[in-house]
């Protein structure tokens, strides 16, 4: 099937995770053609660039579906800062309100407008899979690592410093034996304060850190609440620079209920790709 171009789309940011984001509801684009776009259009340099591509869909379980594809062409069952940033994108082209639903892999997803439409929070699909008591060898040092699923699999790694070797610590954790087959994305956490963390994450599928990471956000702050004594809400710095708060309620033992990813998703520009942009 050939490409109907020139092919709208909208290139918005989650605090610093960017994305492409293209209204698929039409089915322009087929399921086929999906892997090889996503790699093409998040390429930087020779494309948009982008961590990853969102083409939304119709759902009969929600307000709103999507099809969400690291930049390296692989589907991931959640994303944070990119389903922000499908919500505010959904909003603004009169495809729902303020309020709506987003079906992922992961689950159906409540999302809001909020704070006069400068921020958008998600209530998170319910955390699992917690598992302490890991560690890894970085560097010859023993790091104890803990692992949950907020979404996606998350690694969380507490550093007192925030000049870690991010890539290279990031991909040996990421391809771990210990989370074979599907792997796991990769936080380092910082405890600046109780109530605020600072949160690099090397992104599986993007293969490189990112500026932001929600999931792994998610993740940083839930384990810090359980094994720092933290409360929510819990603030984080994201490599980007730009914040993301996380609201939970801990409930004993590792479960947490009720969990929100909120910050800002803003529309960086809109374009057209061409028939070359798959070239
Ligand atoms: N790269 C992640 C998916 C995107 C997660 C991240 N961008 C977020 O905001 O949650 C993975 O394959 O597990």
């Amino acid at each position: 099937m050939v490409l109907d171009f020139p092919i709208a789309f909208e290139k918005m940011s989650g605090t610093g995770n960017d994305f492409v984001i293209i209204d698929n509801r039409e089915g322009l684009i087929p399921l086929e053609q999906h892997p090889e776009l996503a790699k093409k259009v998040c390429q930087r340099k020779f494309s948009v660039g982008a961590d990853g591509l969102i083409l939304l869909k119709n759902s009969d379980k929600a307000d709103i579906g999507w099809d969400f594809y690291n930049a390296d062409g692989s589907v991931a069952e959640m994303c944070g800062n990119g389903s922000r940033c499908a919500a505010k994108f959904a909003h603004s082209h009169g495809i729902a309100g303020k309020k709506m639903k987003l079906e992922t892999i992961a689950g159906v997803v409540e999302m809001e407008i909020c704070n006069g439409d400068q921020a958008v929070r998600v209530k998170m699909p319910q955390p699992f899979d917690f598992r302490v008591g890991l560690s890894i060898s970085l560097d010859d040092v023993e790091y104890p690592v803990t692992y949950v699923n907020t979404g996606v699999p998350q690694a969380v790694i507490f550093v007192s410093e925030d000049n870690v070797p991010v890539k290279k610590w990031g991909r040996k954790v990421r391809f771990h034996q210990l989370f074979e087959p599907k792997g796991t994305n990769a936080n380092f956490v910082q405890v600046l304060d109780k109530g605020l963390l600072k949160v690099r994450t090397y992104e599986r599928g993007v293969e490189d850190e990112t500026m932001a990471c929600g999931t792994g956000a998610v993740a940083a702050a839930l384990i810090s609440a359980m094994q720092k004594d933290m409360d929510s809400p819990i603030e984080v710095i994201t490599s980007g620079g730009e914040r993301l708060t996380i609201l939970f309620d801990l409930q004993d033992g590792p479960v947490a209920d009720n969990v929100f990813l909120q910050g800002p998703a803003k529309l960086i520009y809109t374009g057209e790709l061409t028939g070359e942009a798959l070239l």
